[in-house]
C-alpha cells in the first residue's frame, strides 16, 4: 500500500515562505491567516492583525490581489482587525481611548472607505467569536467615521448604530445603459450616498458600469442606491458601491435609503431633527433583509445578520 503524507492544510499553520508568481498569481507572503464573512452576501476577506505586525502597510494592489473572485479569495471589501493601540491609523489613533479595536475597511479596488455598515456587524462577529470580546454589553467599535456602538441581537442578529445621517444636496444620476437621468436624494452616513427613486428596480440597468453622478457634489465618489417602494415603511434596493460595482446588500446604503424615504413620507420632521418616538423601515436587499431605525437620539441604526464562513491561510496580498 502507498505510504501518505499528511496533508499541509490550515491546521498545519503557516509553511514555508512562498514568494513570486504561481500559476499567474503574484504570491508575496508566508501564509498568513484569512477568513471570509457576509452581511445580507455583501462579503469580506477578514485580516486578522490585532497587533498590526501584519498588514499596516497592505497597499491598493494587495487588496485588489485578495478580493479577486477569481485569482484570489473574492470579495466586495477588506476587514482588518487591528487594535486602535496598534496602527498608525489616524482614526484609529484618535479613537484609543474609547475603543479597542479599528475597523480599516477597504474596498474591492483597493480604495479607502469611511464605514462599511455589513462590514461592521462581520467584524463584531468575529470579535465575538474569535478575540474573545465580551458582548453582553455593547461593543464600541472605531472607525474611520467615528466610535460606533454595536449590540449582538437575542436573536443572533447584529445591531450597529451608524451615528446621525448628514443631508447632501439634491443632485442627478444618469444610468448608462439607457440614459436615463433621476434626481436624487443625497445622504451622508459616514460616507456619502446617493438615493434614487423608481418605479421598477430594472430601471437600474446592468450596474455593470457606474452611473454618472455630480463630482461637484461628491468630489470623493458616490454610492448610489436605486429604490422601490414595496409597502408602508417597506422598500427594496439595488445599489453601485463607490469602489466595489453592484454589490447584494450595502449597510449605510440602507440606511441613506431609510432616511431619504423617510424624509419623502412625512415620518420624521423635514427639517432632519430626530423623530419623536423611534421610526423603523425594512429595506430589502438583493442579498437578504435589513431594519432600520432612526432613533429619538438622532442616530440610524442597522440590523441585520452577519456570518463567519470560512477560515485558512493565504499567501495573497
Ligand atoms: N458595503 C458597505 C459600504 C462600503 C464602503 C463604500 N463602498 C464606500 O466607498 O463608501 C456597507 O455595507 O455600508
Amino acid at each position: 500500500m502507498p505510504s501518505r503524507r499528511p496533508c499541509a492544510g490550515p491546521s498545519a499553520g503557516p509553511g514555508p515562505q512562498a514568494r513570486g508568481t504561481i500559476g499567474g498569481v503574484t504570491r508575496t507572503h508566508a501564509p498568513y491567516p484569512f477568513a471570509k464573512g457576509h452581511g445580507t452576501q455583501n462579503d469580506f476577506v477578514i485580516l486578522p492583525d490585532a497587533e498590526g505586525d501584519r498588514h499596516e502597510t497592505i497597499d491598493a494592489a494587495g487588496v485588489r490581489a485578495l478580493t479577486d473572485r477569481r485569482a484570489g479569495i473574492g470579495g466586495d471589501g477588506i476587514l482588518r482587525v487591528v487594535r486602535t493601540a496598534a496602527t498608525a491609523d489616524p482614526a484609529a489613533v484618535a479613537a484609543r481611548d474609547e475603543a479597542e479595536w479599528f475597523m480599516d475597511y477597504r474596498n474591492a479596488d483597493g480604495s479607502i472607505a469611511e464605514m462599511c455598515g455589513n462590514g461592521i456587524r462581520v467584524f463584531a462577529r468575529w470579535l465575538v467569536e474569535r478575540e474573545g470580546v465580551d458582548a453582553s454589553a455593547p461593543l464600541r467599535i472605531a472607525t474611520r467615521a467615528g466610535v460606533l456602538a454595536v449590540a449582538v441581537e437575542p436573536d443572533g442578529r447584529i445591531s450597529a448604530s451608524m451615528g446621525a445621517p448628514r443631508r447632501l444636496p439634491a443632485s442627478e444620476v444618469t444610468v448608462r445603459d439607457t440614459g436615463a437621468t433621476l434626481p436624487t436624494t443625497g445622504v451622508d452616513m459616514g460616507n456619502p450616498h446617493a438615493v434614487a427613486f423608481v418605479d421598477d428596480l430594472a430601471e437600474a440597468g446592468s450596474l455593470l458600469s457606474e452611473p454618472v453622478y455630480d463630482a461637484g457634489v461628491y468630489p470623493t465618489g458616490v454610492n448610489i442606491e436605486f429604490v422601490v417602494r414595496r409597502g408602508e415603511r417597506h422598500v427594496a434596493m439595488r445599489v453601485h458601491e463607490r469602489g466595489s460595482g453592484e454589490t447584494l446588500s450595502c449597510g449605510t446604503g440602507a440606511a441613506a435609503v431609510m432616511v431619504a424615504s423617510a424624509l419623502a413620507d412625512g415620518a420624521v420632521p423635514a427639517d432632519g431633527t430626530p423623530p419623536a418616538a423611534p421610526v423603523v423601515y425594512r429595506v430589502d436587499v438583493p442579498g437578504g433583509e435589513l431594519d432600520l431605525t432612526w432613533t429619538s437620539a438622532g442616530d440610524v441604526v442597522l440590523t441585520g445578520p452577519a456570518e463567519i464562513v470560512a477560515e485558512g491561510f493565504t499567501t495573497l496580498g
